[in-house]
């Protein structure tokens, strides 16, 4: 389900947004944790889900962790650009945290799944860059998702059987990144944010500075 604030608050061209989404356990969040650990240009959407914390998450790092009448609340009072249900809970995307940042000229990382990303897309299309990450094999997904040890075998299978219909959704991205060795998918993600970065339509200065060089 895809749910749409209704205002005429879109987002307008300032910062770059860069969005991770891939099949749970396909490894987003470890290249997103590398990426914001190196790149002080970019900064995490910090998501709010009434799924439960899973252990080693912290309150305002990985997500703000609400109950569903708090998620309510918050969908009433039109805090998020977009909000989705995944595997039977809901996670959405504040707006103030990222007004304010994009606003400052600043990068935002979001890790969405693909209903955001349409979502963001529709709203920001110009400063939106769209990156699906891809595991090698579904085998190794199901060894990835069992081996983070985070989720009970029941979650884990609902997230095998989800995997195939994100998979499918593929197509809806800018890039396509396998994820076989994390430090060769990590810089491939970087060398796309680098060459995003120098598109001619974001360097705002580069007007100037051609007609300075053409004025001679
Ligand atoms: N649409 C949307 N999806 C989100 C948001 N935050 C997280 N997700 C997605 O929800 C899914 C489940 O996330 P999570 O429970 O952290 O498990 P993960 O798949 O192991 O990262 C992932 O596909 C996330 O990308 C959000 O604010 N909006
Ligand atoms: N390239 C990789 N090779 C082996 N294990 C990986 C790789 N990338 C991530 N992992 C591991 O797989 C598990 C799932 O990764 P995670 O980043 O939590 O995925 P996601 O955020 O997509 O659900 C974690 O335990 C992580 O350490």
């Amino acid at each position: 389900m895809v749910h749409e604030s209704h205002d005429d608050d879109t987002l307008h061209r300032r910062g770059l947004m860069l969005i991770l989404s891939s099949p749970s356990g396909a490894g987003k969040t470890t290249i997103a944790h590398k990426l914001l650990a190196e790149d002080d240009e970019i900064a995490a959407s910090v998501s709010v889900t009434t799924r439960p914390m899973r252990p080693g998450e912290v309150e305002g790092k990985d997500y703000y962790f609400v109950d569903k009448a708090e998620f309510d609340r918050m969908v009433e009072a039109n805090a998020f650009y977009e909000w989705a249900v995944v595997f039977g809970n809901c996670y959405g995307t504040p707006k103030a945290q990222i007004r304010d940042r994009l606003k400052a000229g600043g990068d935002v990382l979001f890790d969405i799944d693909w209903q955001g990303t349409q979502q963001l897309y529709q709203k920001a299309q110009a400063d939106v860059v769209r990156v699906f990450i891809l595991p090698p094999s579904l085998e190794e997904l199901y060894r990835r998702l069992t081996g983070r040890g985070t989720d009970s075998p029941d979650v884990i299978d609902a997230r095998m059987a989800r995997a195939q219909a994100e998979i499918s959704h593929w197509d809806g991205y800018d890039y396509v990144v396998i994820n076989d060795d994390v430090d060769g998918c990590f810089e491939k993600v970087r060398e796309i944010l680098a060459a995003e970065r120098m598109k001619r339509t974001r360097q705002t200065g580069l007007i100037d500075f051609v007609r300075g060089l053409m004025r001679g």
